[in-house]
């Protein structure tokens, strides 16, 4: 295992105690661990110091990803998967050679830390071997609640007709442009609709100034990939877990190697449930996952042609966080 924050001297490395997780949705300020920060680049997902609990993904000094452990069950059923997958333990209710198999999809993990009183899983940080990282997140399947949610969130979370259709959703991206990264959050790109979206995928890849087929190709290929594995495991379900993608936004570099300039990993594991039957795959997943791949590839027809989206080209205020859409000029 790679040097981690688990294993400096401003921490300890230790087994979450479910007790002590925190998430009392209180507005005072959280203090930070040591030697730690607010996640660099973070798309989607709790936002330190502004999502309700306050709490968010953070970042060691040495890179790693602390992302603290919420309310049970999804907490502790996040970690658990993790150790599963990383671990190996024999109490593990799903099938070993599936969760072997899964590692190379999702970042690493690399321990729990407790501080204060939060616990976090400490992850393998994707974005930290990329020079000017674009970064996306794609939240998979029609049904993105599971058999725990009351009727308020059924509700809530089946309002989006175009996600019961195409089965993903995408939660935001970043993009460097070369003088200023360019910031899309979920309530800016959850308003495309069906259309837009496609030309709001091309826009993740460099459209309208250099739509980067490069990229294209290798993601589709990674994804192929996923979904082999997907087709074959029927040991468990993903509800509500993204997929990240990454690739290097300055394509001038030299030095890139063209494997390694892409990254595609799983994320978000707060809902994994055993397939309930044993001969299925999750449907789910593979529905969503199936159309992202068929979207990008329409990208790949030497017909398309990028329609200019007026939100993108309007709505971006120069260097204002928290917003829906922001340019952080870079100096
Ligand atoms: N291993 C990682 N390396 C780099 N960035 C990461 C990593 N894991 C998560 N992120 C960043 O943090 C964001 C949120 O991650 P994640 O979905 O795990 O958080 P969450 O708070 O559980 O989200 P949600 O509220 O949707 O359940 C991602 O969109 C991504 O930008
Ligand atoms: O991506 P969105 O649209 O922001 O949707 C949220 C996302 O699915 C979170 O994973 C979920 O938290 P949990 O994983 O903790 O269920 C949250 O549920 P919540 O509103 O009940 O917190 C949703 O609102």
């Amino acid at each position: 295992m790679k040097s981690s924050a688990a294993t400096d001297n401003s921490s300890h490395h230790v087994k979450c105690d479910k007790n002590n997780i925190n998430d009392d949705g209180n507005n005072s300020f959280i203090e930070l661990p040591p030697n730690s920060r607010p996640l660099e680049h973070q798309i989607a997902g709790h936002f330190y110091d502004q999502s309700k609990t306050k709490y968010g993904l953070l970042q060691h000094s040495n890179g790693d990803v602390l992302k603290p452990l919420l309310n049970p069950p999804r907490g502790p059923c996040e970690e658990q998967f993790y150790i599963d997958v990383f671990c190996q333990t024999s109490k593990s209710k799903y099938n070993s050679e599936d969760l072997i198999n899964l590692r190379k999809f999702l970042p690493h993990y690399l321990g729990t830390y407790k501080c204060q009183k939060m616990s976090y899983i400490i992850l393998e940080n994707i974005i930290q071997p990329f020079k000017h990282p674009c970064i996306t997140d794609i939240k998979i399947g029609r049904i993105t609640y599971d058999k725990e949610a009351n009727e308020e969130k059924i509700h809530r979370m089946s309002k989006n007709s175009v996600v019961a259709e195409i089965g993903f959703q995408l939660s935001g991206w970043k993009i460097y442009r070369s003088k200023y990264y360019e910031y899309h959050d979920k309530r800016c790109v959850r308003s495309l609709n069906k259309t837009d979206i496609l030309h709001g995928i091309a826009y993740f890849y460099g459209a309208p100034i250099h739509l980067r087929l490069d990229v294209i190709e290798l993601v589709i290929n990674k994804l192929n990939e996923l979904q082999d594995y997907m087709k074959q495991q029927h040991t468990f379900v993903l509800i509500s877990s993204s997929l990240m993608v990454v690739y290097e936004g300055d394509d001038n570099d030299q030095e890139l190697n063209k494997s390694t300039f892409v990254d595609v990993r799983l994320i978000d594991f707060a809902h994994v449930f055993p397939q309930t039957n044993s001969n299925q795959s999750d449907e789910n997943f593979l529905f969503g996952l199936a159309n992202y791949i068929d979207y990008m590839k329409q990208l790949l027809d030497k017909n398309y042609v990028y329609v200019p989206i007026d939100k993108f080209e309007h709505d971006n205020k120069t260097d204002t966080k928290i917003y829906s859409c922001y340019k952080q000029l870079l100096t």
